[in-house]
């Protein structure tokens, strides 16, 4: 039977809340459904992408992976916003940090990012290196996390193509530091930005600081799940607030 609603996500429309929290890591999402959420259902497999729908504090509130990379985010959101109606989405993913100012284990929220992709033009003409989250819900996710108690650092972010560059190409990460006056790395919220804005619908990214270019820390698989805390708690009572 032919699913006319999504290439790539299999649930039914009304098992999507108007609400997802989407880390790059599906089995994240699964650790966080687990956790968090009552009377979850598994709403995709396609391609591994686990999606669940479940109830936090009686708010129906979907997580599913994005998968890494700006063309994976790409699809993902787009399905999500324009046929599943999806109001709201908030990346949950790490980051690499290109500055003392924001060590391991810190969460940021993304206020802009910058990227060298050529997605927001190939998806809709656009022509920019920058794109904003929603400000809306930045300020209910600032808000949220001030009254929580909760440490949150506004900053730029890279939102690069590449994970591992070729040392004659370092030049570019450079410039992402020094002329865009990124803080920190990650590789989805462009194309999450730029969807959201040609839809009409509102986004965020949260990202926890997994690893330093200077310093050189980095963190174990096993502290990064327990690091995530932060990040999430803040993401889920966000979604109270909307
Ligand atoms: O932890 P996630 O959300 O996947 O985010 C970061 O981790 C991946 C790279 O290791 C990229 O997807 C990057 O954006
Ligand atoms: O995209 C990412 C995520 C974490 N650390 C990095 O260096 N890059």
């Amino acid at each position: 039977m032919i699913n006319d609603m999504s290439t790539h996500i299999e649930a039914k429309k009304e098992d999507v809340a108007n609400i997802v929290l989407m880390p790059g890591d599906p089995l994240r999402a699964k650790m966080i459904a687990d956790t968090y959420l009552n009377d979850v259902t598994i709403i995709n497999n396609v391609r591994n992408m686990l999606g669940f729908t479940g109830y936090y504090k009686n708010m129906k509130i979907t997580v599913m992976g994005s998968g890494m990379g700006i063309p994976s985010m790409g699809i993902y959101s787009y399905e999500l916003f324009d046929k599943y109606d999806v109001e709201f989405i908030i990346r949950i993913g790490t980051a690499g940090s290109y500055t003392e100012e924001l060590d391991v284990y810190d969460t940021v929220l993304v206020d802009e990012c910058y990227s060298e992709s050529t997605y927001a033009y190939c998806q809709s003409l656009k022509k920019t290196h920058v794109e904003k989250p929603s400000l809306q819900l930045n300020k209910t996710i600032l808000k949220t996390a001030k009254k929580m108690g909760r440490k949150l650092t506004v900053a730029k972010a890279h939102s690069s193509d590449v994970y591992k560059r070729e040392e004659k190409a370092k030049a570019l990460v450079n410039d992402a530091i020094q002329k865009e006056k990124c803080k920190c790395v990650e590789m989805e919220s462009y194309a999450l930005f730029h969807n959201a804005k040609v839809l009409n619908k509102q986004s965020a990214c949260l990202l926890t600081i997994s690893d330093s270019m200077v310093s050189k820390k980095k963190t174990t698989s096993e502290e990064r799940e327990k690091l995530f805390i932060n990040m999430i708690e803040i993401a889920l009572e966000t979604a109270l607030e909307l």
